[in-house]
């Protein structure tokens, strides 16, 4: 099984990282290189440019990528998204400048896109019945509309500052972008990329939870058990030679504050809380 990662650029740390809490270490991940082995003697690295990667994997070259919805759907938008990993987040947009005449996407008939996006904004202006030229361009995408290469882009921003920064607006959102791991049709049910998934899903679980113990007069035990919203309900253990009970139970993490307040109160002590590395649903 190789799984196909961007090998520089922003989704690259942050894939590793996911991989590695996911328990898919690297053992020989020294950079710049092509493959890397990983503690699963099954399962293979291959890093790539975030645009190749839904490339290699439609072609068989991987058989489960890592990179931007954006790049999946201009490649190829056959592929099988299985999980959203929730970073990269940006939004493809069409935007034109703010002191021009485009304030629609009608007002762009007969116009010039500039975009490193071809095939998505061909799609987009086709699905709009609006026609224009496509000019593609590789990078600087900005500065085309004030050079007169476009009266328009389609573009990413996340931030916005870019788009300000170059006087452009936005005109229209064309796609919600964050990072994918993606199968071609044929493999996306084999039980190997299950298990991909179910391990990248299992880190993305356990990201806003937590697991809290505490010591519970037995007595206060039912109040205890209505105030942790934990999942499937708490564990309750005896201590040896303690009237006390140890409680433990995982809660959603911005539910913490606020529970550990009411368990005070109800006479629970020694409250531990601490973060999930994985949580397998
Ligand atoms: N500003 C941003 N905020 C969040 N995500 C972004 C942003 N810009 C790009 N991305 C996401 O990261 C992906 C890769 O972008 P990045 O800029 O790291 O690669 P790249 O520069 O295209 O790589 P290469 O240099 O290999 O061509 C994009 O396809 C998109 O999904
Ligand atoms: O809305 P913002 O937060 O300003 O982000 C948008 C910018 O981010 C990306 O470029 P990046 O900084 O990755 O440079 P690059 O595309 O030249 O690699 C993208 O191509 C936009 O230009």
């Amino acid at each position: 099984m190789r799984i196909a990662v961007p090998n520089k650029g922003r989704l690259h740390d942050p894939t590793l990282d996911l991989l590695e809490r996911a328990g898919l270490h690297l053992v020989d991940g020294a950079d710049r290189k092509l493959y890397a082995d990983t503690v699963d003697p099954d399962v293979t690295v291959l890093f790539a440019r975030a645009a190749d990667i839904p490339e290699y994997v439609a072609d068989g070259a991987a058989d489960v990528g890592i990179t931007g919805l954006d790049q999946v759907m201009e490649s190829n938008p056959d592929l099988v998204d299985l999980l959203d990993l929730d970073y990269g987040t940006c939004r493809l947009v069409l935007a034109a400048p703010e002191d021009g005449d485009i304030d629609s996407v009608a007002d762009l008939d007969g116009g010039t896109v500039a975009t490193e996006f071809p095939s998505i904004t061909r799609d987009y202006f086709a699905d709009k019945d609006v026609d224009v030229d496509v000019a593609e361009v590789s990078g600087a995408t900005e500065l085309t509309p004030h050079v007169d290469i476009a009266d328009a882009i389609v573009d990413i921003t996340s931030t916005g500052t870019t788009l300000r920064m170059n006087r452009l607006g936005i005109v229209d959102e064309v796609l919600q972008s964050s990072v994918r791991l993606f199968a071609r049709p044929d493999t996306a049910d084999d039980p190997k990329v299950e298990q991909i998934r179910t391990a990248l899903a299992s880190v993305l679980s356990a990201d806003d939870k937590r697991y809290l113990m505490m010591n519970v007069p037995a007595e206060r035990l039912e109040d205890v058990k209505d105030v942790i919203p934990g999942m499937g309900g708490p564990t309750v253990m005896d201590i040896a030679g303690q009237e006390a009970l140890a409680v433990h139970a995982v809660v959603e993490e911005q539910q913490v504050f606020e529970t550990i307040s009411d368990l005070k109160a109800m006479g629970a002590s020694d409250i531990l809380v601490t973060e999930i590395e994985r949580l397998v649903e």
